[in-house]
């Protein structure tokens, strides 16, 4: 059987302006039903103003905004935000101070029976675990309290889209991952298809299905975490995702990519461009830390120059004889001293390069 994947989101080629500056350029991208999908991106790239556009608080000067096939907003075009059956949260949350918990998830079910309003009230409660809050008064929740009685309003009408702009931002920054995963799980289980605004890629990691990171206004890439971080389409997202560094080379007769630390080989470029690159082009490889293992008999060694914890391993700083630095992550029960000299290898099943800059 075949499993109805609508698009639940479409934007295509669209460009919004703030006050006649252009903020968002030229943005495509997709979201099938049911899916979780972040904007990822520094303070400033315009993640909110494209939520906004998405919402319907701000219009398009080019392309086309589509929800379930709708045309909501083109230039000259925009549906009203209460028209288009999007679910929003806030950073603040923005609860109504003087209703209930109840009454503050029911908001938005005007028109639906009574018992229908207790049947989604209840049943959001439970997901929620906010079960025990509902007779109290907002003032009295926790931050964290309050996010989930927020997300509880915006899912109980079950609009079309959830918008979430950085959900988590008022959390303690240590149970942000844990309360993503957990809201993700909800989203999925009501089969809500969401879009959130982040600036915290673990955040991302663990809420979305796609992210999309953006860097002054335009999408880089919109992919999944795995492709983010290991099929980078430029320098940009390479370095913005995950940890790494770009081991300078050259290219060879055959097309491998020898470096300080031997001759590389594997696909590459084919992310960055079809053509094969020449023989003698330089290029910058991208080195992952988990691309670096420790190896007693390699013929490459590395100075370490600093080392983090990080519970089961340690990201190690080494310096190769150029000067050159690379990360690697070690099982922490290998202990090296700073200034130790060790054994490295790279073990890399693709090679990801880019033009040297
Ligand atoms: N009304 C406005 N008129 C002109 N420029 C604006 C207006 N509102 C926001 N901007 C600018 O638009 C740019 C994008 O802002 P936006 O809030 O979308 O970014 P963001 O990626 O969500 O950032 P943050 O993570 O800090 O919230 C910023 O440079 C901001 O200064």
């Amino acid at each position: 059987m075949t499993i109805d994947r609508t698009k639940a989101l479409e934007l295509n080629n669209i460009s919004v302006s703030l006050g006649g500056t252009a903020i968002v350029h030229d943005i495509s991208l997709q979201l099938e039903t049911g899916d979780i999908g972040c904007l990822l991106g520094p303070s400033g790239c315009g993640k909110t103003t494209l939520l906004r556009a998405i919402a319907g608080f701000e219009s398009v000067t080019q392309g086309q905004i589509q929800i379930v096939g709708n045309a909501v907003s083109e230039p000259g075009k925009l549906l009203p935000v209460e028209k288009r059956q999007v679910g929003m949260v806030f950073q603040d949350y923005a609860l109504f101070p003087h209703l209930s918990i109840k009454d503050n998830i029911s908001f938005g079910l005007q028109g639906w029976t009574r018992s229908a309003k207790r049947k989604r009230v209840n049943e959001l409660a439970a997901m929620l675990h906010i079960d025990d809050l509902l007779d109290a008064y907002p003032h009295r929740l926790s931050g964290g309290q309050q996010q989930r009685v927020a997300i509880a309003r915006a899912m109980a009408p079950r609009p079309r889209i959830l918008l979430l702009d950085e959900p988590f931002a008022s959390l303690d920054v240590e149970l942000r991952e844990q309360i993503a995963a957990e809201i993700r799980q909800i989203l999925k289980a009501d089969g809500i298809t969401t879009i959130l605004v982040s600036h915290n890629q673990l955040e991302a990691f663990a809420m979305a299905d796609v992210i999309g990171v953006m860097r002054s206004g335009k999408l880089m890439q919109w992919g999944d975490a795995f492709a983010l971080y290991h099929e980078p389409v430029s320098a940009y997202v390479a370095n913005f995702i995950g940890e790494g560094v770009f081991l300078p080379g050259t290219v060879l007769d055959n097309g491998d990519i020898s470096t300080e630390l031997g001759i590389l080989s594997g696909t590459s470029d084919t992310v960055t461009s079809a053509k094969i690159p020449e023989a003698g082009q330089r290029k910058s490889v991208l080195v992952r830390p988990d691309d670096v293992l420790h190896d007693d008999d390699s013929e490459f060694t590395a100075k370490v120059v600093s080392k983090a914890f990080r519970g089961a391993a340690y990201l190690y700083t080494l310096a190769l004889p150029s000067g050159v630095q690379i990360l690697s992550l070690v099982p922490s029960h290998h202990n090296h001293d700073v200034d130790s000299h060790i054994g490295i290898k790279l073990d890399m099943d693709h090679l990801v390069t880019f033009p040297q800059a």
